[in-house]
C-alpha cells in the first residue's frame, strides 16, 4: 500500500463542491469470490462510461474494497459481455461547465490514484470493448484478459482529436514498451485481442466463455501470494508515477480543462459525440 500521506492527499484532492452528489453505487456492484477476493462490477448502462459520479464511485469503492484489511485481491470486470467501459463520457467533456469539468478530470485522476496504487492483487476481465478510458481501467490492474476475435481495446484519443495524459501514456508505455506505444498513440489504433496480445497490452485472449471463468481462476491464484510483499512490489515499481501525479495533480487538471475548452477541441468533440449517436 502507498503512504498514508499519499492517500490522506489524494482524497482532500478529490471534488468537495456542494453541488456534487454523493458517489452512486448503482452503476457498480462488489461482491465477493471468496473471503479474501472482491469483485468489482461496473455496471453503467449502456456503455460503462466514466462520468464524473462514475469515477467518484469507482474510487470509493476501491478505497472502501481496500480498507478491509481481509481482502487481498481484486476482480475488475463489466455486467456487459459487449463493453467493458466505453471510456469517458464523452458529454462532460462537450459544452462544459468549467468548474464541473475541472471537477470530472480530478476524479478521472482519482481512479487512477485509487486502482494503480493499490495494495491489491488485481485482474481486469475484459469481455467487450475497451477503448480509451476503458483501457485506462484495464491498464491499472495487474494482469489481464480478453476476448478473441470482437472487442477492441486500446487508446485512440488521438482519433478523437484528443490527448491521453502523461500519466497514462507512461503507463501504456510501461506496459507495451516504447515503439509500440509510439505507433498505436500517434495513429490511435485499438486493437483486436489477438493484436493486444502480440504488443503485451494484454497477458491472455480466450473466447468470451472462457473469459470469466479463467480470470477468476487467476485473481483466486494472485490472492494466495504473500501479501506484504506484493504490496511493497507495487509500490516500488509504482509509486514514482503515482508521486509524479500527486505532486502535479493541478497542473494537469489546469493542462486538461484548457485543452478541452478551447474552440477547436469543443467542436471535434461535438461531431465525435453526435456520429456516435447517429450510429
Ligand atoms: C489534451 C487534452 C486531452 C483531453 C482528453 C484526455 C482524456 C484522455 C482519456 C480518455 C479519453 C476517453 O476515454 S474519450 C472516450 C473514448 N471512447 C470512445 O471513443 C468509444 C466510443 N464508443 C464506441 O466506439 C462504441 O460505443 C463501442 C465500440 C464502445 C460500443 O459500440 P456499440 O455499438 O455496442 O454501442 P453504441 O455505440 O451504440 O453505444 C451505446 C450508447 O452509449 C453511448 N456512448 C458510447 N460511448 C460513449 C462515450 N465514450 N461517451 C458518451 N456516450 C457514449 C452511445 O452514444 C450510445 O448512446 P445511445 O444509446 O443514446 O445512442
Amino acid at each position: 500500500m502507498f503512504s498514508t500521506a499519499a492517500r490522506a492527499l489524494a482524497s482532500r484532492s478529490l471534488p468537495r463542491a456542494p453541488s456534487i452528489l454523493p458517489p452512486s453505487r448503482s452503476m457498480l456492484t462488489v461482491s465477493r469470490l471468496s473471503p479474501s477476493v472482491a469483485e468489482l462490477t461496473l455496471d453503467k448502462a449502456p456503455a460503462n462510461t466514466l462520468s464524473l459520479e462514475m469515477a467518484l464511485a469507482f474510487s470509493a469503492a476501491v478505497s472502501e474494497i481496500e480498507a478491509d484489511p481481509s481482502v487481498t485481491a481484486l476482480l475488475l470486470r463489466s455486467s456487459s459481455t459487449k463493453i467493458f467501459s466505453a471510456g469517458l463520457d464523452i458529454s462532460e467533456m462537450s459544452g462544459p461547465e468549467p468548474a464541473r469539468l475541472a471537477d470530472f478530470w480530478r476524479a478521472i485522476q482519482g481512479t487512477y490514484l485509487s486502482l494503480y496504487s493499490s495494495r491489491l492483487a488485481t485482474v481486469a476481465c475484459i469481455e467487450g470493448h475497451a477503448p480509451a478510458g476503458g483501457c485506462l481501467l484495464s491498464l491499472m490492474a495487474d494482469y489481464r484478459i480478453m476476448t478473441g476475435g470482437g472487442p477492441r481495446i486500446g487508446l485512440n484519443e488521438t482519433a478523437l482529436g484528443i490527448a491521453a495524459p502523461y500519466w497514462l501514456k507512461d503507463m501504456f508505455v510501461e506496459t507495451v514498451g516504447r515503439r509500440n506505444a509510439e505507433l498505436a498513440l500517434l495513429k490511435g489504433t485499438l486493437f483486436t485481442g489477438e493484436e493486444a496480445l502480440a504488443v503485451g497490452l494484454v497477458d491472455e485472449v480466450l473466447p468470451l466463455e472462457e473469459v470469466y471463468p479463467r480470470a477468476k481462476e487467476e485473481v483466486l491464484k494472485l490472492a494466495r501470494i504473500p501479501a506484504k510483499g506484493r504490496a511493497e512490489t507495487k509500490r516500488l515499481l509504482r509509486g514514482a508515477a503515482v508521486d509524479e501525479l500527486l505532486a502535479g495533480r493541478e497542473a494537469d487538471v489546469a493542462w486538461f480543462t484548457e485543452f478541452v475548452l478551447e474552440e477547436g477541441t469543443q467542436k471535434g468533440i461535438k461531431a465525435y459525440l453526435d456520429s456516435l449517436k447517429k450510429k
